[in-house]
């Protein structure tokens, strides 16, 4: 009997694209596989109308996915690294962490080509509290207007003349074919991503070993590298994608160099950490520079969000 491979995907575009091209890779490595998409629709989904900071549950766009796994009604999901939690359930693991994509903050304009081009008190959408806090330290008079909704339903709203610009990650953009709507990718030292930005996980049950086996050509261990420092970052400060933290990693030579901060949603304030350690220990070199930012005083700033530390 040919295996089938039943990948649980979220139904917005980006969701199907990132899934679709998880089919097309595994058939590419394993020609006589049969793999089926099944779609499911999570609470960030169903949820348009709040910013997410305030809907503050973390995994509201996996957690039905993982259900799904771990009922037998899927073998493994897609995900948005920058989505995934954390901590995952019992018996789940990420199995897979793909190459990754330009991991930049992209700007998305109508009327200019870059923040600083924009007219004062202009309207800027996102909904992602990192975003907005790198954008006001450097331009307090901006109007932060929330931003919900998938890829395209965004960039129907900038067209709709609600905002002046709008961010959203390159990554999304360019993979469903809108890289033509990128004005340019914002530097990270100016909109540093979020831990995982760009990149794209598999998750799987983790003691099916024919399916580890099966992915295991998906992962690129340079990506993966760069994605557990970030994500070190990020479960040592408790965040997850909706704090104003980011977190962003390179390799060089035989290290890796890890970019962090953390900062108040109105631009006060951003406490900055950069640090460089073996890339045999990603995890230390992510808490090393977590313990910085929370020295520095990010401890006062997760407190006030009510982010335990
Ligand atoms: N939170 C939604 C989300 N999750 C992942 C991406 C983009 C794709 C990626 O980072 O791989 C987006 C959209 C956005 O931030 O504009």
């Amino acid at each position: 009997m040919t295996k089938t491979i039943r990948i649980a995907t979220r139904k917005s575009p980006l969701a199907l694209w990132q899934a679709e091209e998880v089919a097309r890779q595994l058939k590419l490595h394993h020609p006589d596989l049969e793999v089926q998409l099944v779609t499911m629709t999570t609470q960030g989904d169903i949820i348009l109308d709040t910013p997410l900071a305030k809907i503050g549950g973390k995994g509201l766009f996996v957690k039905e996915l993982e259900t799904g796994m771990l009922e037998g009604r899927a073998d493994i999901a897609v995900h948005s690294m920058k989505d995934v939690p954390m901590q995952l359930p019992d018996g789940l693991h990420l199995s897979v962490i793909m190459q990754r994509e330009d991991p930049t903050d992209a700007f998305v304009s109508n009327t200019v080509s870059s923040l600083d081009e924009l007219p004062q008190y202009a309207k800027v959408g996102t909904c992602s509290l990192r975003r907005q806090t790198q954008l006001v330290e450097k331009r307090p008079d901006i109007k932060i207007l929330n931003l919900r909704g998938n890829v395209n339903s965004r960039l129907a709203k900038l067209d709709n003349g609600d905002y002046d610009a709008i961010i959203l990650a390159s990554a999304g953009l360019i993979r469903l074919g809108f890289e033509d709507r990128i004005k340019h990718g914002i530097s990270v030292e100016q909109s540093l991503p979020a831990a995982g930005q760009g990149a794209v996980g598999i998750e799987c049950r983790s003691d099916d070993e024919e399916v580890n086996a099966l992915l295991a050509p998906l992962h690129d261990d340079k990506t993966a590298t760069r994605v557990y420092a970030e994500r070190a970052l990020n479960t040592r400060l408790n965040g997850g994608c909706q704090a104003p933290i980011g977190g962003f990693a390179t390799l060089q030579g035989n290290d890796i160099h890890l970019s962090g901060l953390i900062g108040f949603p109105d631009g006060s304030k951003i406490y900055r950490c950069e640090k460089t350690g073996p890339q045999a220990d990603p995890e230390s070199l992510g808490i090393a520079v977590a313990e910085d930012l929370l020295a520095q005083g990010g401890d006062e700033i997760l407190k006030q969000l009510g982010i335990d530390t």
